[in-house]
């Protein structure tokens, strides 16, 4: 199997620059004439999977709606994931995980090991106990030929306040989280293993030109980010940008069809991150 910045940047050009989530919002069941429990769940799961399966570059579940329901949801999450996986699409699971190391080491497992059942082709994660902490995830990543997006600033605004802080040499903490990233990127071919999170919501981004990896920038749509946004926060960074959309597309379901015009009108937004 190829790194993961690799399969992604080969589905990026193949598909179309998007990551598509699947968040089953209570209000998003309800929407679309589902019962809001599992089996709920279950079948916006599986009519996501019809829609997005072979068609986005990246599909990212946010495990907290899924987690919401119990070991039930989390069976509805592995189904889910391994449906895709096994397909061919990339999974990125959104679980935002970070802890002290030897808890890290359990979360790395979890996300990132063959043998796991939640295995996904990437995992978000969070360094605000330290990029250091998170050495179990991005070795494990970097041994099963996996991806790591570190959460560097985020698309909501209280993110700012430790985001934005200033260390001892002047860059922000957020510009910190880049260039460890970028560290741990060195030397990759095509585009590294290691992404980061840019929220597409900010007046200004972190320096990403030494990233070498994989950009997520969620915030488009329901949270007011546009293409524009994008466009400008990325800077010289296009071809690794990858925007997140998720309640702007699935607002448009239940219907497969609509769901895949919604995604196909989104891709047409973003025509100039493949230019
Ligand atoms: O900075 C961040 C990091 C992650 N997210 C997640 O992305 C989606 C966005 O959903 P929308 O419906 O498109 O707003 C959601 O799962 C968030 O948890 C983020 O928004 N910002």
């Amino acid at each position: 199997m190829k790194p993961f910045g690799q399969r992604l940047a080969g589905a990026l050009a193949h598909r179309g620059p998007l990551c598509v989530g699947i968040d089953p919002h209570p209000r998003l069941l309800a929407d679309w004439g589902l019962t809001v429990d599992v089996d709920g769940l279950e079948t916006f799961c599986e009519l996501c999977v019809e829609a997005f399966d072979g068609v986005v570059a990246i599909v990212k579940p946010q495990v907290a709606f899924f987690e919401v329901f119990g070991s039930a949801g989390i069976a509805v999450l592995e189904r889910t994931v391994e449906v895709l996986c096994s397909s061919g699409t990339l999974v990125l699971a959104d679980a935002k995980r970070g802890d002290i190391g030897s808890t890290m080491d359990a979360y790395a497992r979890t996300w990132l090991s063959s043998d796991s059942p939640l295995c996904s082709d990437a995992v978000t994660v969070s360094p605000y106990l330290g990029f250091g902490a998170l050495a179990p995830a991005l070795d494990l990543a970097a041994e099963t030929r996996r991806g790591v997006f570190v959460l560097a600033a985020t698309s909501n605004p209280e993110g700012a306040q430790v985001q934005q802080a200033r260390v001892a040499d002047g860059r922000s903490v957020a510009q910190v989280m880049v260039d460890e990233a970028a560290v741990r990127n060195a030397g990759a071919d095509v585009l590294g293993s290691v992404g980061v999170v840019v929220g597409a919501t900010l007046t200004e981004a972190p320096d990403l030109s030494a990233l070498h990896g994989p950009i997520l920038m969620p915030g488009v749509g329901a949270q007011g980010g546009t293409p524009d946004d994008v466009r400008r926060l990325a800077g010289d960074q296009l071809r690794a940008v990858v925007p997140n959309v998720s309640r702007e597309v699935l607002r448009a379901g239940p219907s497969v069809s609509a769901l895949r015009d919604a995604v196909a009108r989104t891709v047409d937004g973003f025509a100039f991150l493949q230019a």
